[in-house]
């Protein structure tokens, strides 16, 4: 793993870092600056716009650079016609990620975000870097809208999925795109804060074999809360407008056969963290 260098780092998570209003002052902070008309239409400078605000201003809880060259990269190798995001803010990891399938060659990015003032931002800040035409934001809760897309025929199959949402519904979530076949051999999962804050219960998912998965269903008690293995912190982290979460249970299909590592890197604040790299390699019948 290389070194994080320390003159990029955003500025230090607060203890309030989202929500409090700083979203829609990045769009004032982009918008007023004196170079807009360059910006637009680029999204690498509105990249560079938005990691400015995080470095100079407050702390953003953005993929970052050095995490999302992991997943850049991982978009020129697979070159997925339709990749999804499962959280998206302000849009930084949907801009980077938008523009990488658009040039290798794909033709849609879905970012589905549950507030609806992120997802406005996010749809400002896309329409700024011109990439409207290949990513469409969907704002509503994540099972809700793999669904809403599922049933009209929208989205039919996920090749590359990035996870970055709110930590429980990870596992939950894939496992509904698995119910739904939007998940098949050949997907790929792109998995964001497996080291900080961690995902216990996603990483043994993804890590399990055929059997232990079967074997796991067997012993499910149909809870619907957050696995206990989560800090309250992060089992509470939106509870501010959600109050108690309730995730979608789905058996999924244990029959996929996932291959999976972690990728070490850093937060955009330098803290470790790491990206799991999960393959659908085949299914067992
Ligand atoms: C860490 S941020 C995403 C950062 C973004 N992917 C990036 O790197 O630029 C997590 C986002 O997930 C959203 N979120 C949390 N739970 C969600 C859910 N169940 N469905 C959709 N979005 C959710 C939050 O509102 C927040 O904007």
């Amino acid at each position: 793993m290389s070194q994080f260098d320390e003159s990029k780092a955003y500025a230090s998570q607060e203890d309030v870092f989202f929500d409090d209003g700083r979203e829609t002052e990045l769009l004032r902070f982009i918008y007023d600056k004196p170079d807009i008309d360059e910006i637009r239409g680029s999204p690498e400078k509105v990249l560079a716009a938005i990691d400015e605000y995080g470095r100079t201003q407050k702390y953003l809880m953005n993929v970052g650079e050095d995490k999302g060259k992991i997943v850049s990269n991982l978009i020129a190798e697979v070159k997925p016609q339709t990749m999804v995001e499962l959280g998206g803010y302000i849009g930084y990891s949907c801009i980077l990620f938008g523009n990488a399938v658009r040039k290798a060659g794909g033709k849609r990015f879905w970012s589905l975000e549950r507030d609806p003032v992120f997802g406005a931002v996010i749809i400002a800040l896309v329409s700024l870097a011109g990439l409207s035409d290949v990513v469409k934001v969907e704002i509503g809760s994540s099972d809700a809208s793999i669904k809403r897309l599922y049933d009209s025929g929208t989205l039919k199959h996920i090749d590359l999925m990035f996870l970055d949402h709110y930590k429980p519904a990870y596992k939950t979530d894939l496992k509904l795109c698995e119910e739904l076949k939007l998940v098949t051999p050949g997907s790929v999962l792109a998995a964001d804060n497996v080291i900080k804050p961690g995902n216990p219960p996603y990483l043994e998912y993804v890590r399990s074999s055929v059997a232990e998965k079967r074997e796991a269903i067997t012993k499910s008690n149909g809870e619907s809360g957050p696995d206990a293995r989560f800090a309250d912190k992060t089992a509470g982290q939106y509870a501010k407008r959600q109050g108690q979460e309730q995730l979608h249970l789905s058996q999924g299909n244990p029959n996929l056969i996932y291959k999976s590592e972690l990728v070490n890197s850093f937060e955009p604040t330098g803290v470790p963290d790491g990206v799991e790299i999960t393959r659908c390699v085949g299914e067992e019948s």
